[in-house]
């Protein structure tokens, strides 16, 4: 590691390098589980499962409820990764901390990853419990500079410009919406623009306005992309 803010390539790595030889896991699929959704990787199958701490390089959790755990295994019979408990920026981590495991996904073979979070919603019309499935993003502190994809570029990542049109697949969207369809539960279900802030206070009245008037629909401390 350079400094600590600067990781470099041989970093994520060694982390996947470990993981990779902890695990027969090989998955596709990688699922950040926001507060309250950390039971999810409970309901794995076939469970190989890490504490952040035992992880050479991974970043640790210090939001309560967040079990600090990466858990492998298969869920429906397709193999997939777990975080139970993410990073925020506002616990101290740099951002190349918070997306830290993003890229180890990356270098383990995920091609997909599904990113949860609690979030308070602004819409008029959505009610409190609803579930919002991100359409579009505006990422505030990303628009003031604080950017995890800030110094030099590991173009085995992506490219240096990275266009941020269509990151939310349209496919993965689409198919979220049919299930949910077909499980009866789309009164719950909602499709909107989610705004990432900093934290760690909520937003006063005044700023929670202006987002609204933004075209924002939900807004949370979690970091997307
Ligand atoms: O990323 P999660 O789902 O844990 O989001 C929570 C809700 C608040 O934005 C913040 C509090 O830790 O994180
Ligand atoms: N910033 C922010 N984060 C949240 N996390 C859960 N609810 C909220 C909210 O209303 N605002």
């Amino acid at each position: 590691m350079h400094n600590k803010d600067q990781i470099c390539h041989e970093d994520y790595q060694k982390t996947a390098d470990w993981l990779l030889s902890h695990t027969q896991h090989r998955p596709k699929v990688a699922i950040i589980c926001g507060s309250g959704l950390g039971m999810l990787a409970d309901a794995l199958e076939c469970q190989d499962s890490f504490k952040y701490s035992d992880i050479p390089g991974f970043p640790q959790s210090t939001v309560k409820g967040h079990a600090g755990r990466l858990v492998f295994g298969e869920l429906k019979g397709k193999s997939c990764v777990c975080m139970q408990g993410r990073f925020h920026m506002y616990e101290g981590h740099s951002l190349s901390k918070v997306t830290f495991p993003v890229r180890v996904f990356k270098l383990l073979g995920v091609d997909t990853l599904v990113v949860t979070n609690a979030a308070g919603s602004l819409a008029d019309s959505y009610n409190c419990g609803d579930i919002m499935i991100i359409r579009d993003h505006i990422n505030f502190p990303g628009l003031a500079g604080l950017n995890p994809l800030n110094g030099p570029n590991d173009d085995m990542f992506g490219p240096r410009f990275p266009p941020m049109s269509g990151v939310y697949d349209k496919s993965l969207r689409k198919m979220a919406l049919d299930i949910c369809k077909s499980m009866g539960v789309s009164q719950y279900v909602q499709e909107g623009v989610y705004c990432m802030v900093g934290g760690p206070n909520f937003e006063s009245i005044a700023e929670a306005r202006l987002l609204h008037r933004l075209g924002v629909d939900a807004v949370g401390k979690s970091l997307k992309v």
